[in-house]
């Protein structure tokens, strides 16, 4: 298929007039989709493997990327190449996710405890002759001090120690981070800390992990380009019976703790029927930010390729609805080693950017005008016309602006990379 300048821009104009119909003006949104960032995380590259000699591969912590597709990044310029060529895929400007696990050491062996910025300089220097941003995590994981299954929620002092202040040091760092790209950094905090099977003492390791975060929080961090996040989680893979950071745990954190302090939803971590949607505008009545894990939870897994599916659509319908998009941050999780992984990176991240562009298309106003005025019929069948309305010739024009590749011909351009890169890696 061949999407040229004289096929797309008549049928951006046909579409354009479909939806002034409706009052919506298209050439205002596609304005608005200019300052909508998606967070690119960066663990999708190699399997959340990291560059720690000591801990590569040690895994742990529910995470577990399944697959053997041949050509994962092996160190911090490979992953840099491969996002550099997976972000030339994907329309818009856009922020890159680091776990502490990315640090590059010199081949130096730097605790968790001891990392400072100093070992992300490569990062924050490319992230600044980009011109994008940078996202942040300490990571809890693939650790031996984390192989007792408690981390910050640990009864060994010197154990949770260690991790509070592993958690002080990447809050450190994230505040660089943000000054340096002069965009605002997200440190999110998610622990692995949980059980196997029914312990009788729940409480007890909620009540450290509320006192661990309270001594993080509490340390003197710069917080004019930090954004602290929290994130929970339903069961992981070895804490199936017990999360310690639950999502009521975390609720009740951010919402009475004194600082400034985001709750982080992933997609994955709830129930299966469970939705985040619905939880956006509850947040939002107390909260001025959101973090989404954009994922998607299949059966016990929580980390498939986002698509273009009702639930991802539904968050982005949400976040315009509430007038949230300075409000909720998105940011993709999941780690699919089966696939080509640049391929995953920029499925995912064009599904995302798909539903923020049907969320902006969308004739709220007369959805709106419908409720109010109690007619849910002509509600509910409006809803279902608009699913019609010629989108994809907008996300045609959206790419075809953004200078990357139209429709499905950004596959060529994969399937190119990874005759000449990709396969060189053995
Ligand atoms: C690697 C990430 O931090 C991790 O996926 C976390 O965000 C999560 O979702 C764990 O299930
Ligand atoms: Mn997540």
């Amino acid at each position: 298929m061949v999407f040229d300048g004289e096929k797309i821009l008549p049928e951006y104009e046909r579409a354009k007039e479909a939806y002034a119909q409706f009052g919506v003006d298209t050439d205002g949104v596609l304005e608005k989709m200019k300052n909508i960032k998606i967070s690119l995380h960066c663990w999708q590259g190699d399997d959340v493997t990291g560059f720690e000699e000591a801990t590569k591969g040690m895994g742990g912590g529910g995470i577990l990327a399944t697959g053997n597709y041949f050509g994962k990044a092996r160190n911090g310029d490979e992953l840099r190449q491969d996002l550099e060529f997976a972000m030339s895929l994907i329309p818009g400007k856009h922020k890159v996710n680091l776990h502490a696990i990315y640090a590059e050491t010199n081949g130096k062996k730097v605790d968790r405890d001891q990392l400072s910025v100093e070992h992300f300089e490569k990062w924050i220097n490319w992230a600044k002759e980009k011109g994008i941003g940078l996202d942040f995590n300490p990571t809890f994981f693939a650790h031996p001090k984390a192989s007792s299954g408690y981390t910050l929620s640990s009864k060994d002092e010197s154990i949770r120690k260690f991790w509070v202040q592993h958690a002080i040091k990447s809050r450190e760092i994230a505040s660089v981070m943000g000054k340096e790209t002069g965009q605002p950094c997200i440190n999110n905090i998610w622990i692995p800390d949980g059980s196997k099977d029914f312990p009788v003492q729940r409480y007890e390791h909620r009540k450290i992990l509320k006192e661990s975060l309270d001594e993080i929080f509490d340390a003197k961090v710069d917080k004019q380009y930090l954004i602290d996040s929290v994130e929970s989680k339903l069961f992981g893979i070895g804490s199936e019976a017990y999360v310690v950071g639950s999502h009521e745990f975390y609720m009740g954190y951010v919402f009475t703790s004194k600082h400034d302090i985001a709750i982080c939803f992933d997609l994955g971590h709830f129930h299966p029927t469970e939705t985040i949607s619905d939880k956006i505008s509850a947040v939002l009545a107390y909260s001025k930010k959101i973090l989404l894990h954009l994922s998607r939870g299949m059966r016990w897994d929580s980390d498939h390729v986002v698509i273009l599916n009702d639930e991802v659509l539904s968050v982005a319908q949400e976040v315009k609805r509430t007038n949230g998009f300075e409000k909720v941050y998105f940011a993709l999780d999941f780690f699919d080693a089966s696939i080509n992984r640049i391929t995953a990176w920029v499925t995912g991240a064009r599904a995302a950017l798909k539903a923020i562009l049907f969320a902006l298309l969308e004739p709220t106003h007369l959805l709106i005008e419908t409720e109010n005025e109690g007619n849910f019929g002509m509600r509910l069948a409006l809803l279902e016309e608009f699913k019609t309305l010629p989108f994809s010739a907008v996300w045609n024009k959206y790419c075809y602006d953004s200078g990357v590749p139209v429709g499905s011909t950004w596959l060529e351009k994969v399937k190119e990379y990874e005759e000449k890169v990709l396969k060189n890696r053995v």
